[in-house]
């Protein structure tokens, strides 16, 4: 599985331009598609939901261009979709699939709409059940009230009143309402149950306007679509920025000290999650707003917990699960049941993983509790909810994680995490990389007691897995079987001592016997992707310096400053014999140069993370340097590459 590894983050601020919301993109699209006219779609977005409309649009027989950059033409087919025979393939396009629908229900063609296997666990029979009252002929193929569905061409009944329930999703109402001027007659909705996410119904009303159609409403309880009712073109419909997708940002700024500005959506945006910004304020962030613009930033003395009804921003609310990481106190996110029937179950999700990194939890049928603790770092999964791996990014405040499958937010934001790298700064490392002996270890562990960073000397690890593999009687060649020792590692480091499954190590992994083990089970890709996740997550504030082969080129690409530190191998040599003279060890110094040279061949051919001066990396060759002079010039091109 992909993963990508977060450090601890330090703070945030900067400005993003957010990407087209995908609420409005969709519903745009497929309006497009049934007004009369050409419609020319700026700022949509480009993403897996947006895509699965567009294609399926092209096969209804919609005339589709991309006019280049996130610019689309659609040529409206006037009610009448070409194509009266299709079988969809929708994804895990909720926006895409129900209003799809209840369009085609009404189309008068022959249609089977599927979707990946979550898409199928997903309820539409509320949607059904109304269209069903108009006179639509729509079966089930799997599961009663769930897709994939076979919609056959049928007579609309006139004049009709449909009731349809209101409290699952709201989109089933989008649905219905985008679909109903294609009857060509008055119809009247009643909304059964207290109506949920009633901002999304804004957004779709607006959108409707815009392309013609005034649906006349009597508060939440019945919207009426009077006969007559056409969809047409209004020329050049510009999508808005996505809210939901700016609450991270604002978040990071929040937490991360700010400001953080997006820019795409602000007080004049149809969408309702923009209201997330007034929960966070809550919170006690110091939020701006202009016309289509936010900024967020941390207040004095950090965010404070809320208790909350999130009915209204039931997607922009995860983002106050993973913010409440970070606020005093408990926060209570109610009245979100709908969270159950998303992407995934959306509270059982988050609720499971918080833990993971050491939060306090409570869920409930339609709320979630959070209480923050200590921080540790855990992997976290991501269940193919975009919005999940989005949120999680936030927690990186509190410490460096994994996220698994981070291509999932695809499905509303491609490329978000470089857009989050750009406005979030990690704890800072120091890489220093070099061949055996040549004062990695000692420079680098006082350098980091002069910055007071953490210190990682990822040698040791190689050296405690050659250990413990010999000590399990597993061979250093077996790959599989020292990956496994290597990953399931009982070390823990307490300042200068480390511990083996309790037992103190620090001598017996600094023999010539274990030096050699622990390059030959270095050479083993298995084994250091095993310890990948180990090593970062010393990346932690207020910073590390960590010594190794591959700090600067695998572990820590983003160092602040790399150093390949060297010095000749004659001179290693003597250092290493003066060192094990010192500790009370025998030592020859021919054989130690051998030795030396011969680790220096295989550390450096190997094919994974060889040992060589990257490009990046600034060369320090102390051969006629004392240990002050080293660490002296580290400092220096520290403070040099910081400032
Ligand atoms: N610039 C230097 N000049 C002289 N001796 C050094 C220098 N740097 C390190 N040493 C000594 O060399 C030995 C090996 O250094 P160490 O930090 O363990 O190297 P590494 O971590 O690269 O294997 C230690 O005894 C250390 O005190
Ligand atoms: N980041 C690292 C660190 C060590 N190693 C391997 O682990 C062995 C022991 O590392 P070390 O840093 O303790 O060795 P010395 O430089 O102290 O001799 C090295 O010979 C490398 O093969 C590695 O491959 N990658």
């Amino acid at each position: 599985m992909e993963f990508l590894d977060l450090p601890q983050l330090l703070s945030a601020a900067g400005t993003v331009r957010l990407p087209g919301s995908k609420s409005i993109s969709n519903r745009v699209l497929l309006l497009a598609a049934l007004a009369d006219g050409e419609t020319e779609v700026r700022d949509l977005l480009a993403s897996d939901d947006t895509e699965r409309m567009l294609d399926a649009l092209q096969a209804l027989g919609i005339g589709v261009t991309h006019l280049g950059g996130e610019n689309w033409k659609i040529v409206g087919c006037g009610g009448a979709f070409p194509v009266k025979q299709a079988e969809l393939f929708l994804g895990n396009a909720g926006t895409a699939f129900r209003p799809l629908t209840a369009a085609l229900a009404l189309a008068g063609g022959d249609y089977v709409l599927k979707g990946v296997a979550r898409m199928h666990e997903r309820p539409i029979g509320d949607l059904v059940d109304g269209l069903r009252q108009l006179g639509a002929d729509v079966s089930y193929l799997g599961n009663e009230g769930y897709p994939p569905l076979h919609l056959k061409p049928a007579t609309i009944r006139p004049d009709g009143v449909v009731s349809v329930r209101g409290d699952v999703s709201s989109q089933f109402l989008t649905g219905l309402l985008m679909a109903l001027p294609l009857t060509g007659q008055t119809v009247a909705v009643d909304v059964v149950g207290e109506l949920i996410s009633k901002p999304y119904i804004e957004i779709t009303l607006a959108t409707m306007a815009r392309f013609g159609v005034v649906v006349e409403r009597d508060g939440w309880q019945r919207f009426t679509v009077r006969a007559g009712s056409r969809y047409v073109s209004p020329g050049t419909v510009y999508v808005e920025g996505d809210a939901s997708s700016a609450s991270y940002f604002l978040a990071l700024g929040a937490i991360g000290g700010g400001p953080v500005r997006v820019e795409g959506v602000g007080r004049d945006s149809i969408q309702g999650d923009v209201k997330f910004a007034e929960a966070l304020a809550q919170m006690g962030a110091i939020i701006e707003t202009g016309p289509n613009w936010m900024t967020a930033c941390a207040p004095q003395g950090g965010l404070i917990a809320v208790d909350l009804d999130c009915n209204h921003i039931p997607d922009a609310a995860m983002t106050l699960a993973t913010a409440a990481l970070f606020a005093k106190g408990t926060t209570t996110l109610r009245n979100i049941a709908s969270w159950r029937v998303k992407e995934t179950d959306r509270i059982a999700a988050m609720a499971t993983e918080l833990r993971k990194i050491g939060a306090v939890v409570e869920e409930g049928a339609d709320f979630i509790k959070i209480t923050p603790s200590t921080a540790r770092p855990a992997a976290i999964d991501t269940y193919d909810d975009h919005r999940m791996a989005m949120c999680f990014s936030l927690a990186a405040f509190a410490t460096p994680l994994r996220i698994n499958d981070p291509k999932c937010v695809a499905k509303t934001f491609p490329d978000y995490f470089e857009r989050f790298a750009t406005v979030t700064r990690a704890a800072p490392v120091i890489a220093i990389d070099g061949p055996s002996a040549s004062g990695k270890g000692s420079v680098a562990a006082r350098v980091a007691a002069a910055l007071g960073f953490a210190y990682l000397d990822s040698g040791a690890l190689y050296r405690l897995t050659a250990l413990a593999a010999q000590r399990a009687g597993i061979a250093w060649d077996d790959e599989a079987g020292v990956a496994a020792i290597a990953a399931g590692l009982d070390v823990v480091f307490t300042g200068e001592d480390i511990r083996l499954a309790g037992v103190l190590v620090g001598d017996a992994i600094r023999t010539e016997d274990i030096s050699a083990g622990a390059s030959k089970v270095a050479a083993l890709p298995a084994v250091r992707e095993a310890l990948l996740f180990r090593q970062r997550v010393f990346n932690t504030l207020p910073g590390l310096v960590g010594d190794g082969r591959d700090m600067g080129s695998v572990i820590f690409p983003r160092a602040v400053l790399k150093v390949f530190l060297t010095a000749t191998a004659e001179a290693r040599a003597e250092r290493r014999y003066k060192q094990l003279i010192e500790k009370g060890f025998s030592a020859n110094l021919p054989d130690l140069l051998a030795d030396l040279q011969q680790r220096d061949a295989r550390d450096s051919q190997r094919s994974v993370a060889p040992l060589r001066q990257e490009a990046d990396a600034r060369l320090l060759e102390t051969t006629q340097l004392t240990i002050e002079q080293a660490v002296k010039q580290v400092l220096d091109w520290y403070s040099e590459a910081s400032s």
